[in-house]
């Protein structure tokens, strides 16, 4: 099989893993092609007291569209979409990936809705009618938060069969598959992450519960629509084994990263015995 080739078009952040900072290397290791469109350089995340840095706008977009569809050069298996700075810069995505599914109808289009986190939003709330009319209805594939969810629907999710109407409506604008990295609608102490795929009009539905560890991270939802896509191709479209493997090497990159900061030893040889 030709090697897998995807446009990925997020964040880049001088300091830190968010955007595509944190979806190349996994990507390129999964055995995946990666070409980047950087659609802001920023500082550092947007947590951050200070953030500075450049966000492209929809003509620079263009002249690197142009210029490559010069050289022939719009061909891939996946297009992904994370952080986005600029309302015009994401309806112009919209043409773009018109434009790839022309070139490619095979073409698989993962959306990640970047907005906010908690409660609140750190991106201009202009793109959200853009990501609900324009940008919903082109994604195969889209992998919400639990915030992100609500806003697109426009009403809270507080349990999980609200979870899963809001999915239906998902599906109802078009979008084939729904993964909701995560939310807090189970348990206190865990995350529940939730999918569901359309086949033969059926939704094939799965739910994961993830054990909480007791901090905030930074471009893990990056990381995981990433290996969303690498584990939905390497599957075959599989909801129940790609949530599997995302969620497993989500937690073992974790867990690392936060021993790191505690300053624990990062590997340890154990014995394994029953
Ligand atoms: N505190 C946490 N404890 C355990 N896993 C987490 C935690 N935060 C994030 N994750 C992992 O990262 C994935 C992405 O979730 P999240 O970071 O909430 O996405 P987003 O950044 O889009 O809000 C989850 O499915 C989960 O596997
Ligand atoms: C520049 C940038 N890119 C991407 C993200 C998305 O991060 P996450 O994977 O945690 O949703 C953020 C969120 N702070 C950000 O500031």
């Amino acid at each position: 099989m030709a090697t897998p080739r995807v446009l990925s078009i997020q964040s880049h952040v001088v300091r830190g893993y968010v955007g595509n900072k944190s979806a190349t290397f996994p990507l390129q290791l999964l055995g995946f092609e990666v070409d980047a469109i950087n659609s802001v350089q920023l500082s550092n995340h947007t947590g951050y007291k200070h953030i500075d840095g450049q966000i492209l706008d929809e003509k620079d977009l263009d002249k690197l569209i142009t210029s490559m569809r010069g050289n022939n050069l719009l061909h891939y298996t996946h297009l992904l979409t994370g952080y986005i700075g600029s309302p015009a810069f994401l309806s112009k995505i919209a043409e773009v990936v018109k434009e790839l599914k022309a070139n490619n109808p095979n073409l698989l289009y993962v959306c990640d809705p970047v907005m906010g986190d908690d409660g609140k939003m750190y991106v201009p709330q202009s793109l959200l009618p853009i990501y609900q009319e324009t940008i919903l209805p082109l994604a195969d594939v889209i992998t919400p938060n639990q915030f992100e969810m609500e806003l697109l629907l426009g009403q809270k999710v507080e349990s999980i069969e609200d979870a899963w109407r809001a999915i239906e409506a998902f599906h109802g604008k078009g979008c084939g598959t729904v993964l909701v990295s995560s939310s807090t609608l189970g348990a206190k102490d865990e995350l529940i992450a939730l999918s569901s795929k359309k086949i033969d009009g059926k939704s094939v539905r799965v739910m994961a519960s993830i054990p909480m560890l007791d901090a905030h991270f930074t471009g893990s939802g990056d990381l995981f629509s990433a290996l969303t896509l690498a584990w939905l191709h390497k599957t075959g479209g599989n909801t129940q084994l790609s949530l599997d493997n995302v969620i497993y090497s989500l937690q073992a990159v974790l867990k690392r990263t936060l021993n790191k900061a505690l300053g624990k030893e990062d590997f340890k040889y154990y014995e394994a015995s029953l």
